[in-house]
């Protein structure tokens, strides 16, 4: 049987989804929409994308439109709900090996020149690794992204910059964005949903209620 890639217009649903203590945990993210995720350290926002990307063993369904993730070989899944974890992973030693499209003009969004492709992975700052592990993501063209703390090792000035062109292309695509983010302020601007890990469930927070 052959499978239809969904389109880049579907939402992603969790449905009775449990891993760790996480329980039940249902949720809808509509196409071009970003729900943040907080919660203490330990809580299992990490874990909880994890189990979304099909990566760890849990309980329950994920939905990207209509196909269930239990349809497909894990790899095919992750290439549509992509992951970008908080540490990212580099398995060649120059940059241009992880990339097979990177735009000038991304690039440049991103704070980097051309030149950033012929340089070794090793050389890297962490801030500069995350910033390439966006692009590399999203120049893959998912359905779907899972973003952990995508701007953590990032001063003001270059967290606003990754956010409004993060922010830009996924209004554009319309992928359904799950982002864990600590930041209150960056979550007022990028999020329509903000959600908490209280007791081992998703509790919503109102927008605009941090003044
Ligand atoms: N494979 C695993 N099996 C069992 N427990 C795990 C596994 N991976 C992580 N944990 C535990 O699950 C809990 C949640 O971990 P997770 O990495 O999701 O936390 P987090 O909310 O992302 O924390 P932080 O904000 O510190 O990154 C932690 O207590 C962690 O030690």
């Amino acid at each position: 049987m052959s499978v239809t890639a969904p389109s880049a217009t579907d939402s992603l649903r969790l449905d009775g989804l449990g891993i760790g203590d996480l329980a039940e945990i249902n949720l809808e993210v509509d196409p071009g929409e970003v729900h943040c995720l907080s919660g203490p350290s330990g809580s299992g926002k990490s874990r909880l994308l994890r189990a979304v990307a099909d990566l760890e063993p849990h309980g329950g369904e994920v939905w990207l439109g209509s196909q269930a993730q239990s349809s497909l070989p894990g790899h095919e899944w992750r290439a549509r709900v992509m992951l970008v974890p908080a540490e990212s992973h580099w398995w060649a030693d120059s940059v241009a090996e992880h990339f097979s499209d990177a735009a000038p003009a991304d690039l440049e969004a991103l704070g980097f020149g051309l030149e950033v492709l012929g340089w070794q992975v090793s050389r890297l700052s962490s801030g500069e690794k995350q910033r390439l592990a966006l692009l590399r993501a999203v120049s893959r063209e998912p359905a779907a992204l899972l973003l952990d703390e995508p701007t953590a090792n990032l001063d003001d000035a270059t967290t606003r910059r990754v956010e409004a062109w993060l922010v830009a292309r996924i209004r554009e695509r319309g992928w359904p964005v799950i982002w864990v983010a600590h930041d209150r302020s960056q979550i007022e601007r990028v999020a329509r949903r903000h959600l908490w890990i209280h007791a081992g469930r998703l509790v919503e927070e109102e927008q605009g209620a941090w003044t």
